[in-house]
């Protein structure tokens, strides 16, 4: 339609219709734009108010997030954040990783695809906003778009609440584009073989090979699997798949949830307590840490791991720890997601 008059109506009345293309939306978490109070209460407010994070009903949350957590969390998170700020990019790590993967994603399409994609990225809270990219999307003529959640398991409290502000966001569009999902890739033979990868090459920089790999997953209340979310599942397998993959005994390898939240029991063995028993208890005094559930270091990976759960086990009598890093911007990660796409790209465009 572009450049082309509709026949029902005179050029000059007629909108210029940018139309053809095929958008492919990255989407992670969200990070604050700053980690000064007012930027992360922001933040967190949004994060925290989401009703697929924390499901309480809200005359009970609301009282307590703003007038306890929000005071005092912002404080410490942005510490934490600080901690780990990329100073000179002025941005968090998971922002800075996101458009490198991005970028090297945008570049391995069009080489594959040319002019008929666009790629961009977006965040569940914060900036730049999902609705906004996906308004951008339309704009420049995308007909279809492949809507991408950069979270290997699904959860409902990340993959589905992406996903609903994708679908929020379309509501809001005259002209709403085809839409495609891509689901968890938790299983993809490309996705476990990164994960190897990254494995294997971290393990031959080492002296002493570790004793043991403790696979570490972000947690969630325990209550949520109960309810059907199948994340814990989820998380079993891809540790099942490393393992096979690596061709290790399943000895070798021990998966925990990290990160909990609030009152409830979460997902165990939490990865705080269990390194600090690994040490004392089971005499593994070198240990390497990976986090599969994140697709880009973060604060829960850089700060949490590297920093709170590292401190565990060495005050338990641990002597070498190994944080291995996501796959972030990793060739192997970069074919992988790609791979993904293609193939839930199907007959949306042609080589
Ligand atoms: C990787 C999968 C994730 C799941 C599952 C998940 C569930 C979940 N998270 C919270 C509470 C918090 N998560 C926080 C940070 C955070 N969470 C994920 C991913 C998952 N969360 C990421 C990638 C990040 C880091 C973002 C970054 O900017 O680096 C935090 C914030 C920490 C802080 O600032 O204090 C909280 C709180 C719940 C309750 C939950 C399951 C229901
Ligand atoms: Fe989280
Ligand atoms: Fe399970």
């Amino acid at each position: 339609m572009k450049d082309v008059a509709c026949p029902a109506h005179a050029p000059a009345e007629h909108p210029a219709v940018p139309r053809g293309k095929t958008g492919i939306l990255l989407a992670n978490l969200g990070t604050p734009d700053d980690y000064s109070y007012w930027p992360m209460r922001r933040y967190l407010n949004e994060f925290l108010s989401d009703k697929r994070v924390i499901d309480y009903p809200w005359w009970k949350w609301q009282p307590i997030l703003q007038l306890i957590i929000l005071t005092k969390r912002p404080f410490s998170s942005g510490e934490a954040y600080e901690s780990i700020w990329d100073k000179e990019r002025g941005e968090s790590p998971l922002m800075v990783i996101t458009k490198e993967q991005t970028a090297a994603i945008a570049d391995k399409m069009k080489a594959q695809y040319g002019d008929q994609v666009m790629v961009d990225f977006c965040m569940r809270y914060g900036n730049p906003s999902t609705p906004s990219k996906v308004r951008e999307m339309v704009a420049a003529g995308c007909e279809r778009i492949l809507f991408f959640p950069l979270y290997p398991q699904y959860a409902g409290a990340t993959t589905a609440t992406a996903n609903d502000q994708f679908f929020r966001a379309l509501m809001k569009e005259k002209w709403q584009p085809a839409s495609r999902t891509v689901p968890a890739y938790f299983e993809h033979p490309a996705y476990i073989e990164a994960l190897a990868t990254s494995v294997e090459s971290a393990y031959a920089e080492r002296e002493k090979r570790p004793d043991l790999l403790v696979v570490s997953y972000h947690g969630m209340p325990k209550r949520y699997l109960m309810e059907g979310d199948p994340y814990h599942c989820q998380c079993q397998k891809t540790t099942r798949l490393l393992q096979e993959r690596l061709g290790w005994e399943k000895t070798e390898l021990r998966t925990t949830f990290q990160s909990q939240f609030g009152p409830e029991d979460w997902l165990r063995p939490y990865t705080v307590e269990e390194v600090a028993r690994l040490a004392e208890e089971e005499g593994k005094k070198n240990i390497a840490v990976i986090a599969p559930a994140f697709s880009a270091d973060c604060i829960e990976t850089l700060e949490e791991i590297n920093e709170e759960i590292k401190e565990s086990f060495e005050e338990a009598g641990g002597e070498e720890f190994l944080y291995i890093p996501c796959l972030n911007a990793d060739e192997a990660h970069i074919n992988a997601l790609s791979r993904i796409i293609g193939e839930n790209l199907g007959g949306w465009v042609s080589p």
